[in-house]
């Protein structure tokens, strides 16, 4: 069993589609060694609610990664239906827009009073990790990664929402704009070795993305392709661990 204050800051990205049964043995297996568990669209669209019922009927906490990128009316409807499944945090796209963003923050704080519901945090996604700036001019945009970050992460405070998904590269100026309320998530956590197949561009290590100030580490394929996922996890716990002693 790995130190709990580490273990809570990671989340295991359940990114799987063969079978509900497939995705429930991880679950079972990881119990005790990730803190939440990340239910996103491949999980999600083949097997829904159900999959976040049954890994909360294990008592385990759900972050449901769909990014709702829409109009605001429509995100904020999606977003009371995430309120009524009762998930711990779930994320919306800025690029989607700040009154798309209010919207959705004043319908989460009403359907759970509503409906006595805890409020889950809601995250803004900022650049996806898989961009770099080259990426990013290719869009059309001319701000770098790290500018663009830093005004979408200012925005979605302003807006109201319980902070971002970043790369950890970004942390530090994030946590430097928006102070240490502000809720930072970051995926594309690597160590010396990069996955196969891997697609993440602006990656750093835990101890690192710690260190500099991240609250939670999303990691799927370091610990699902491990030759051990369970000693991945506990390994990813320690090096988080380490990462709290150096702040
Ligand atoms: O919102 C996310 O979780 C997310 C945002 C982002 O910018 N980058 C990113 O990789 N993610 C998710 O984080 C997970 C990373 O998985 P691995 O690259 O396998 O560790 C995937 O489930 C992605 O969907």
């Amino acid at each position: 069993m790995s130190n709990k204050a580490a273990r809570e800051k990671l989340i295991f990205a359940l990114d799987m589609g063969k079978g509900l049964d497939e995705a429930m043995s991880w679950v079972r297996r990881l119990t005790g060694h990730v803190g939440v568990f990340k239910v996103g669209k491949e999980a999600f669209t083949r097997f829904g609610p159900k999959l976040v019922q049954e890994i909360q009927e294990t008592g385990s906490r759900v972050f449901l990664d769909l990014k709702f990128h829409d109009i605001p009316n429509t995100v904020a409807r999606a977003a009371e239906g995430a309120v009524e499944m009762g998930v711990a945090m779930f994320n919306v796209h800025t690029l989607g827009g700040k009154s798309m963003m209010e919207e959705t923050a004043k319908a989460v704080r009403e359907m759970a009073r509503k409906r006595n519901l805890p409020v889950p945090l809601v995250l803004g996604v900022t650049v996806l990790t898989s961009l770099n700036d080259d990426d990013l001019r290719a869009l059309g945009f001319s701000y770098s990664t790290a500018e663009l970050v830093l005004r979408l992460a200012r925005m979605a405070q302003d807006a109201g929402l319980s902070g971002v998904v970043a790369s950890a590269q970004d942390v530090e100026a994030i946590r430097g704009a928006c102070g240490k309320d502000f809720v930072i998530v970051t995926p594309g956590i690597r160590g010396s070795a990069r996955v196969s197949g891997d697609d993440q561009k602006r990656t750093l290590t835990a101890e690192e993305a710690i260190r500099r100030g991240s609250d939670y580490l999303v990691v799927g394929r370091p610990i699902q392709t491990a030759a051990d996922p369970v000693a991945a996890a506990d390994e990813l716990c320690q090096e988080i661990a380490r990462g709290l002693d150096a702040r």
